[in-house]
């Protein structure tokens, strides 16, 4: 992976440009089938999809890992499948699952990681140990990895992907098993890092509240394509109308419910989920008093009403799972 010489890095303010990448494994698994992404240099661009996706193969594409089947992928300037050599000395990669040493020291999992990268002597010592402090190892310097906990082997291994100041960093589902504290503390460390060394971050996800918080733009994946794409804000705007779910006091009647919201004009979208009905619609009060006055006139009985504006979730429900769509 390293090289004497550092490449002169294109590609203008564009860090990833990927233009219908398919990958087809073996045994015929369609895993990407397709996929068109834009990302800015200096952004925050998060994954996000449902197990089975294509995150992990995008990841693995960006990071000259695993070849597409079809279409390109260039990252800074160079392409995933001729030029691999110019982007493993530029970026970053860690995986989903553990690659440190689980019997080397903290230190020496860094230590071994500079020399990988060819950071001279002098600098070594100095980089390992911002890094140990940058991301709270200080105290466990001497620990072996595998003493260390969930959070803060994380941790190490993202300190790992950056010693060499890498212009990209890839992280693949940075944060997966990690209690709510541990899941802060390291998004916290992580983002001041990225900020100081101007990365620009791609990280993979099932966590829509880190994508909401954390990321400039998103591109919701499924079965290996693009659903939507944008920053999290504007994917919200994309759902008209409000968010209504609505709680039925027998869940018997949650059949005929749809029945009737079908017959609701205004309504875009309706899901019956585990008793509960999630319905997009009109954004006044009118087709609310409409949607329970329906209800009451069949004698199906509501137990609860809630409105509420559309959230990130309610993007990823609905360009993820199959819904209602009268339009359709
Ligand atoms: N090495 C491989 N050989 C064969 N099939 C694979 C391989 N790697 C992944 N796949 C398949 O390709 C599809 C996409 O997998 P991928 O790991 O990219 O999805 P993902 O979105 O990262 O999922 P997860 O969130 O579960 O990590 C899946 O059907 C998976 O089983």
């Amino acid at each position: 992976m390293p090289m004497a010489t550092h490449p002169t890095e294109t590609g203008g303010t564009v860090a990833v440009e990927i233009d219908q990448l398919e990958k087809t494994y073996s045994g015929g698994i369609h895993a990407l089938r397709g996929i068109n992404l834009s990302i800015e240099k200096g952004s925050i661009f998060a994954l996000l999809g449902p197990n089975g996706a294509g995150k992990s193969t995008t990841m693995r594409t960006l990071a000259t890992l695993t070849q597409a089947t079809a279409g390109t992928a260039k990252v800074l300037g160079f392409d995933t499948s001729t030029e691999s050599s110019q982007i493993r000395q530029k970026i970053g990669y860690v995986p989903q699952t553990k690659c440190s040493d689980p019997y080397a020291s903290v230190r020496d999992n860094l230590l071994f990681q500079a020399r990988v990268y060819r950071i001279r002597r002098g600098e070594r010592m100095v980089r390992i140990d911002q890094l140990m402090s940058d991301f709270g190892l200080m105290d466990s310097a001497s620990c072996m990895a595998s003493q260390l906990s969930g959070g803060m082997r994380r941790r190490l291994e993202i300190a790992m992907g950056i010693v060499h100041k890498p212009t990209l960093l890839l992280l693949d589902e940075p944060t997966v098993g990690l209690d709510p504290d541990a899941r802060l503390e390291l998004w916290d460390m992580l983002t001041k890092a990225v900020d100081r060394d101007k990365m620009t971050l791609v990280f993979s996800t099932h966590y829509l509240d880190e994508v909401d918080q954390y990321a400039s733009k998103v591109a919701i994946i499924d079965a290996g394509r693009v659903m939507a794409e944008g920053s999290p804000a504007e994917l919200k705007r994309c759902i008209e109308g409000k968010m209504y779910t609505v709680e039925l006091a027998r869940r018997s009647d949650g059949d005929a419910a749809m029945e009737i919201i079908r017959q609701i004009p205004r309504v875009t979208r309706a899901l019956q989920i585990g008793g509960k009905l999630h319905i997009t619609g009109g954004a006044d009060h009118e087709f609310s008093q409409q949607l329970s006055q329906l209800m009451k006139s069949t004698n199906i009985e509501i137990l609860s009403l809630q409105v509420a504006q559309a959230s990130l979730g309610d993007v990823y429900t609905r360009v993820t799972t199959k819904a209602f769509d009268p339009s359709a």
